[in-house]
């Protein structure tokens, strides 16, 4: 299999990356089952990319059903390092506007019940998650979305519920009072498992509505989301295709994320279940083997 070194996860909206060459799909099947769809492989700005829409072709996978675990198992198994997920979601303050876009930093988990770990069965291992998102990667991020003329802003806490329903009044209040700034339903638990799977990862959130606190706009609806994203896709594929140049122009670039296990695991190696070994060496076994 071809080694790709820079993933995109597409969200609503973004279910496929224009101007890619000479694509190939590849269809792989990992221990944590199979991933959202084929991932398209191409060539974009002179580099490999591999993309995956997140939901599937067609939107078919509800935010809590996401095979998240095999998206970013295949996404390793490709030999990917740099993730970028592109992300719908609503604004919870006044100053991130519709057609706006937020790199966050900061990332609160409402979710609930998801599968939030590669590890168990026999292995423990617990990772950091103080600061959630690749700060390399979210800088390359800023300036790829600033190079499109898009407005871009760099932080912000994103909270992530488990939907599928959006919130009510009182949830967007509530989290507007936590000092929440932006919400959607899916970068939980994407951001903690490429974190364990040591794949640097951030986030390109694309404002779509003002979520359901605002006095004097509309409560959010899917209508909504997709009527703003659609006036939006161009920028989203430029910010990428600028994303994947800053990238590949900067070949010394390096990021906190690729040793995240380090000082993460607790179990000894001679304890670890067969069948655990195998399913996680392509995470561990450069700990493993040294
Ligand atoms: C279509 S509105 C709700 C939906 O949009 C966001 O999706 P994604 O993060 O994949 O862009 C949000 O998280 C919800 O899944
Ligand atoms: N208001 C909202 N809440 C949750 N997810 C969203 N995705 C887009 N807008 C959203």
């Amino acid at each position: 299999m071809e080694e790709v070194t820079i993933g995109v996860i597409g969200g609503s909206g973004l279910y496929q990356m224009e101007g890619l060459t000479d694509i190939v799909e590849v269809d792989l099947d990992t221990p944590f089952g199979k991933p959202s769809d084929s991932i398209v492989i191409g060539t974009l700005e002179g580099q490999r990319v591999a993309f995956l829409p997140r939901h599937g072709r067609g939107h078919r996978i509800l935010p809590g059903e996401l095979p998240t675990r095999a998206n970013i198992y295949a996404m390793k198994m490709l030999g990917v390092k740099w993730l970028i997920a592109v992300s719908a979601c609503g604004s919870l303050r006044a100053d991130y506007a519709p057609g706006h876009i937020v790199i966050p930093d900061g990332l609160f988990d409402r979710t609930r019940g998801r599968p939030l770990t590669f590890f168990g069965d026999g292995i423990v291992a617990h990772i950091s998650m103080a600061d959630p998102f690749c700060p390399v990667l979210s800088d390359v991020l800023y300036k790829a979305v600033k190079e499109t003329g898009a407005t871009v802003h760099k932080g912000g806490n994103f909270i992530v519920i488990e939907g599928p329903r959006f919130s009510t009044r009182t949830e967007s209040h509530v989290f507007r009072a936590w000092g929440m700034d932006i919400i959607g339903m899916t970068a939980v638990p994407e951001a903690q498992l490429a974190r364990e799977a040591e794949i640097a990862y951030a986030v390109m959130a694309h404002v779509t509505d003002y979520d359901v606190w605002h006095e004097s706009e509309e409560p959010v609806t899917v209508e909504m989301v997709i009527r703003t994203l659609k006036q939006n896709v161009k920028h989203a594929q430029e910010a990428v295709r600028n994303a994947v140049r800053l990238l590949s122009s900067q070949p010394d670039l390096t990021s906190p994320a690729w040793d995240a296990l380090r000082d993460a695991l607790m179990t000894a190696p001679e304890m670890v279940p067969i069948e655990t070994r195998r399913r996680l060496s392509l995470l561990l076994d450069k700990y493993w083997k040294q």
